[in-house]
């Protein structure tokens, strides 16, 4: 007897779904055909470099943007054609966008204001909005009084206010440095958690998507090349854009036969091959799963290689090799106490745990 399709629930229909869209700005083809659907209560991010299309994505589901082609759903409503403000949805931009003459109480309850909320209610919600994000203490002070910090705070406030179904963050740690930014990482995590409404953020920074999704979209030229767990994303890229994208890979070229890949004379098993066709192919292996033999290993695989220099990183050095057969090149990461036995060796035997390597066709 065949099993009957499991039921659809409201909680696992997608929030948002976005249906066979495309986007051209003349005659420049920015996304050429893209489906998505975010989960309710996800953190989902929209990573890939500059260029690939992330912004414009977002502004297609903000309403700043209308697709070329195809449909965005809200809930199950389409609302491809509602402007922004008749959206169930707010966005933070990098430059936070706040009103300069307005404090930041009155920047916070602006858009409440505009939906014709009362007065007693505005107050209310403008002071739990700030105290979530720790700005009610500055309610009466104006934007260019306050960091760049505690100008994004606020306009994360301002965003989240009314409640949205969906909050759109475009790049809104951008601007900050690297220590703040951290901390605003972890704040943003917060938020997310407090709030339990889905956010969709865009960012070029790799290791900002790693820490805070629960699921990246990575886009290459207006193509979501792969969408999935942080730790999906990083341990088994799906293409070879991503290998190299996301943290450090090396990359490897040859055949799979189906079962194993080969470089000449060199068999490697894989076992990490979903959709992998036979012919061309490339493995992915990350420098800290790299292992360097002295001796040519006599129960396993083995890709001979010249040590030929190294690099000081604080915590690790990075040994380059290169392969004898082919010249190419291949980063090792070791430990500094680990270092010293490999001085006065320079052919050694490269191989890994079989489990480490991931195989994809070119794409
Ligand atoms: N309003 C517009 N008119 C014409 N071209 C545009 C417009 N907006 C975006 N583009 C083009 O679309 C492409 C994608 O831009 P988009 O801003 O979406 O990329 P991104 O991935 O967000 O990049 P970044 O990280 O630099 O913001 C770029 O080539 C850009 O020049």
């Amino acid at each position: 007897m065949l099993t009957p399709p499991p039921t659809i629930t409201a909680t696992e229909r997608p929030l948002v779904r976005l249906e066979r869209i495309e986007k051209s700005f003349g005659s420049n083809r920015v996304i050429p055909l893209l489906n998505l659907a975010i989960r309710r209560g996800e953190f989902l991010t929209l990573l890939g470099p500059s260029g690939c299309g992330k912004t414009t994505l977002l502004r297609m589901i903000a309403g700043f943007e209308t697709p070329s082609a195809g449909r965005v759903l809200l809930d199950g409503e389409d609302i491809t054609s509602l402007p922004p403000y008749r959206r169930n949805v707010n966005t933070v931009f990098q430059n936070y966008a706040l009103f300069p003459h307005l404090n930041v109480s009155d920047n916070v309850a602006f858009g409440l204001k505009q939906h014709g909320v009362a007065k007693a209610d505005r107050t209310e919600q403008v002071q739990q909005a700030l105290a979530m994000v720790q700005m009610d203490v500055f309610a009466s002070r104006k934007p260019k009084e306050l960091s760049g910090g505690q100008q994004q705070r606020v306009a994360l406030a301002r965003a989240i206010v009314n409640r949205p179904k969906v909050l759109l963050l475009d790049e809104p740690l951008a601007a900050l440095d690297l220590k703040l930014r951290k901390q605003m990482q972890q704040e943003l995590k917060n938020l997310h958690e407090q709030l339990g409404i889905t956010f969709v953020f865009v960012t070029h920074d790799q290791e900002e998507a790693l820490t805070m999704s629960d699921r990246i979209a990575v886009m290459n030229r207006g193509v979501i090349d792969q969408l999935d767990a942080p730790q999906t994303v990083y341990n088994h890229p799906r293409t070879r854009f991503v290998a190299d994208f996301i943290g450090e890979n090396n990359t490897l070229p040859g055949t799979f036969d189906g079962q194993t890949f080969r470089r000449g004379e060199v068999v490697i098993p894989v076992v990490d091959t979903p959709n992998v066709a036979p012919g061309r192919a490339f493995l992915f292996i990350r420098p800290e799963h790299v292992v360097i033999n002295r001796q040519r290993p006599a129960d396993t695989f083995a890709l001979p290689a010249q040590l030929t220099g190294r690099t000081f990183l604080g915590n690790q050095w990075k040994i380059h090799c290169t392969l004898t057969d082919s010249g190419e090149r291949i980063d090792v990461a070791v430990r500094p106490d680990e270092l010293s036995a490999l001085d006065g060796y320079e052919t050694v035997y490269l191989n890994w745990p079989v489990a480490k390597a991931t195989l994809a066709n070119d794409q």
